[in-house]
């Protein structure tokens, strides 16, 4: 499989490092991004071909996934438009619906819209995809390899779901590593050093998420075991409700998921 990715920022780079750490072929990839202070880092780093803007020969590749902002991304579509010939146009900007960037792509049929994570670059991530109904067997098959060398793969029948897996594990990543400075920060007003506190907190996230991950019992028991009766852990949780930690989760992810689809509907009223 040969890939274009346009632009090389935080999420193309975390789905490219997956894929090296896969073992896939690196100088079949070429990155298009016109800053080209990132080109020497691509090349050395990642072992992929750098351009500063598209040509007709860079895109003849199997796949092209469109990486840019979703505020550059009806620009970058209207000037890939006319040297577009068949390929798989696959997205992961956030908010911006298939009816919209394929009216840019001047009609382009063939869009798998999907929503990754940054935890692509050590395989751990997991994307939303959803595909046009002119996307081929074939080329759902080749999407899936490429986001399943990133990690885990969802696909959605309903395309207004990405929204919601935008605010969920698009943004999560965000959430768990404010958590992550949270509890460091609380453990050294506790007393601890500031490496021994992010050790601390940083294995417990690790550890529970395995654990939760790997077992089969309910995520709610696996809390439950922890929580011994007139504990310490009884009194944290209990502090933790107090202040409404499922109201503050249900807002944020609120919040996430309005901003996804007030940027499909800003963004994708642009003609
Ligand atoms: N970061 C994340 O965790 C996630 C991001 N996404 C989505 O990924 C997309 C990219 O986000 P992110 O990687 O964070 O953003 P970045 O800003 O890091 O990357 C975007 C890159 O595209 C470049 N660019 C701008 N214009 C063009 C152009 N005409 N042709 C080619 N490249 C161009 C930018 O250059 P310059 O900086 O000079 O503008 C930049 O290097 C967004 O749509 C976002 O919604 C999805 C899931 C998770
Ligand atoms: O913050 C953003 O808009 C992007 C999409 C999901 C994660 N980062």
């Amino acid at each position: 499989m040969r890939i274009a990715f346009i632009g090389g920022g935080n999420m193309a780079q975390a789905l490219m490092i997956g894929l090296q750490q896969r073992g896939f072929s690196m100088q079949h990839i070429t990155v298009v991004d016109p800053d080209t202070t990132k080109h020497t880092t691509l090349q050395t780093a990642l072992g992929v071909t750098t351009a500063d803007s598209a040509t007709e020969a860079l895109l003849a590749v199997d796949v092209i996934v469109i990486a840019v902002k979703p505020q550059q991304l009806q620009q970058v579509a209207q000037t890939l438009a006319p040297l577009l010939n068949a390929q798989l146009v696959v997205s992961v900007a956030a908010g911006i619906r298939t009816a919209d960037l394929s009216r840019w792509l001047g009609g382009y049929p063939t869009i798998i819209r999907t929503m990754p994570n940054t935890p692509a670059q050590i395989q751990s991530g997991i994307t939303g995809a959803f595909a046009l109904p002119a996307v081929s067997a074939a080329q759902r098959t080749q999407a899936d390899d490429l986001l399943q060398a990133a990690g885990e793969v969802v696909w959605l029948d309903d395309e207004v779901q990405l929204d919601a897996v935008t605010a969920i594990s698009g943004s999560g990543p965000a959430y768990v590593f404010l958590m992550i400075e949270a509890l460091s920060a609380a453990g050294v007003a506790l007393g601890l050093s500031e490496a021994q506190s992010l050790q601390l907190s940083l294995a417990t996230f690790k550890g529970a998420s395995l654990l939760a991950a790997g077992s089969q019992t309910p995520i709610a028991t696996l809390r439950e075991q922890v929580t011994s009766k007139g504990g310490t852990t009884e009194q944290g949780l209990l502090s933790m409700r107090q202040h409404d930690i499922h109201g503050m989760m249900q807002h944020a992810a609120e919040q996430a998921a309005r901003r996804a689809k007030e940027l499909g509907d800003q963004l994708g009223a642009q003609a």
